[in-house]
């Protein structure tokens, strides 16, 4: 049991700290929830790029998300990086049963353009995971490989790689806007009531390392606080508008920096 609300991240490690499990933890707990964390990889990061990978092995994987699921009240799932297609199968079937909101974030490339994961994984994410989403969270590039389409070129081919994807299975499909450029950041989410966009004021900034994670856990924050899932993406998109905000005025490492993911602390 669990008196307050557990965001459960089932992802990779970034050593920089900027994404992955770091990024989700930060989130968790600048979001006033308590962050949980079972981690599928190691990755060799900084600011500047991935040049490692080590998985776990997926059996390892499907023990710790059991064991996390047996003990701890979880209210929501965000899943990330997932190194190998038999992580992926494990991930979907240590979750199977699991009674709660998950959010996935189909990452498959850093900031940095490295891959993250092999395109056999990508298969699986599409045919196994996808199906159980409650939301999937999609960049440009990585919408238009899950439908099997060109990528969106502008808001109008945002709507339509996420009504594309609740065919794919998801229940909902917030397509990131992040990749277009433009005056505006916007997103659209595909969901049972229809199609809704949220905008923010696009950051001038280098450092928008993990803002997809930091999106995705954020909304997975706002579902394990009990919000509905529109409520949770408005309130995650402007958590990470603050953070860009707040990470264009810091410098940490010499690359893409991170987001300030306890910029509301700092002010
Ligand atoms: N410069 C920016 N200013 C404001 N919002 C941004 C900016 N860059 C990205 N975003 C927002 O950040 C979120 C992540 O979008 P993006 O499309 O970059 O995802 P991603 O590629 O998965 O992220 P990552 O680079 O962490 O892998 C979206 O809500 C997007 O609109
Ligand atoms: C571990 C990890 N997960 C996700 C991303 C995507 O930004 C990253 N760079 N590193």
């Amino acid at each position: 049991m669990s008196d307050v609300p557990v965001m459960l991240s089932i992802a990779g490690s970034d050593p920089s700290g900027g994404a992955g499990i770091q990024a989700d933890l930060k989130t968790a707990t600048a979001l006033g929830a308590y962050g949980a964390a079972v981690v599928t990889a190691l990755t060799v990061q900084n600011t500047r790029g991935v040049t490692g990978i080590q998985s776990v092995p997926p059996d390892f994987v499907a023990d710790q998300i059991r064991s996390v699921l047996d003990d701890l009240d979880v209210g929501a799932v965000k899943i990330g990086m997932l190194g190998t297609a038999d992580v992926v199968v494990a991930v979907s079937v240590a979750l199977a049963d699991a009674d709660v909101p998950i959010v996935l974030d189909p990452v498959m490339v850093a900031t940095s353009g490295d891959r993250l994961v092999p395109s056999d994984a990508v298969d699986a994410i599409r045919t196994m995971l996808v199906p159980l989403a409650t939301v999937v969270t999609p960049n440009v590039p990585e919408a238009a490989v899950l439908v099997g389409a060109d990528p969106a070129k502008d808001v109008d081919g945002l709507a339509e790689a996420a009504y594309a994807l609740r065919e794919v299975g998801a229940a909902a499909a917030l397509v990131k806007g992040g990749h277009l450029g433009g005056d505006l950041s916007v997103d659209v989410l595909a969901d049972a009531d229809g199609v809704r966009s949220f905008e923010a004021a696009r950051v001038s900034t280098p450092n928008t390392h993990g803002t997809g994670c930091t999106l995705s856990s954020a909304i997975a924050t706002g579902l394990a606080l009990g919000l509905p899932l529109r409520e949770a993406v408005a309130d995650a998109k402007a958590y990470l508008t603050g953070a860009l905000l707040s990470g264009a005025e810091h410098s940490v490492g010499h690359g893409n920096g991170p987001v300030d993911h306890l910029w509301r602390m700092h002010q």
